[in-house]
């Protein structure tokens, strides 16, 4: 695990950017995005929580009463207010990376991790919680399959793509932090 200096050389490099976590339903952005915050000593923000704060509901209410659409104006202004709040760890929500404007937003004022997960692991997760609108519509490996077709190219956008998996998640947020000290050219004296 790396030590507090080259932890510290992390936070100084990012400056005022946040590190952003991308990734489908259930691959652990708010698991792994809470101990990547606390390990960084930085906030920790989730965006779909703040989607439903600023909502006054929550994203099932929000998806059930005005559809889609209107979820992802929603998402796109929250995120866009959030990311001029850095530096902190950022969950987005699965879709947020999706839109042009949210993803230029994301390269202007942060450093994007992609947690990339195989669909059986996701499908073996996400059947933990029934919250997710989008599941609902059929069958979730068959819609979390369709999701991965269309997002996975648009996902291995980010500047780093970590493997999600069951391994302990501090193992993953190591990963990250690595993967984090040569995406911002942390000197190697520092980051060992
Ligand atoms: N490395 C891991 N090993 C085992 N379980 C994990 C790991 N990472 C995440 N999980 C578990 O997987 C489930 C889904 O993770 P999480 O809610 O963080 O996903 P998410 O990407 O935030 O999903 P959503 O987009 O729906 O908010 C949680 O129960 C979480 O604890
Ligand atoms: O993948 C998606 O499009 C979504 C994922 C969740 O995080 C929520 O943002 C919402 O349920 C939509
Ligand atoms: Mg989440």
């Amino acid at each position: 695990m790396p030590d507090a200096q080259s932890l510290q050389a992390i936070r100084t490099a990012l400056g005022q950017r946040s590190v952003v976590l991308v990734g489908l339903m259930g691959c652990g952005k708010s698991a792994i995005g809470r101990r990547l915050a606390y390990k960084l000593v930085l906030p920790f923000v989730d965006a779909d929580e703040e989607i439903e704060k600023a909502a006054g509901k929550s994203i099932e209410d929000i998806f059930a009463e005005h559809g889609e659409p209107y979820f992802r104006e929603g998402e796109r202004k929250v995120l866009a207010r959030l990311l001029r709040s850095g530096p902190q760890v950022l969950a987005t929500g699965g879709g947020a990376f999706m839109n042009d404007e949210t993803r230029a937003a994301i390269a202007e004022f942060g450093v994007s991790v992609w947690l990339k997960a195989e669909l059986a692991l996701l499908v073996r997760r996400v059947g933990k919680r029934g919250n997710r609108p989008l599941l609902k519509a059929g069958d979730p490996e068959a819609v979390l399959q369709s999701l991965m077709d269309k997002r996975y190219p648009v996902y291995a956008e980010a500047d780093i793509t970590v493997e999600s998996r069951d391994v302990p998640h501090d193992v993953i947020v190591g990963e990250i932090v690595e993967s984090l000290s040569r995406a911002l050219a942390v000197p190697s004296e520092v980051a060992r």
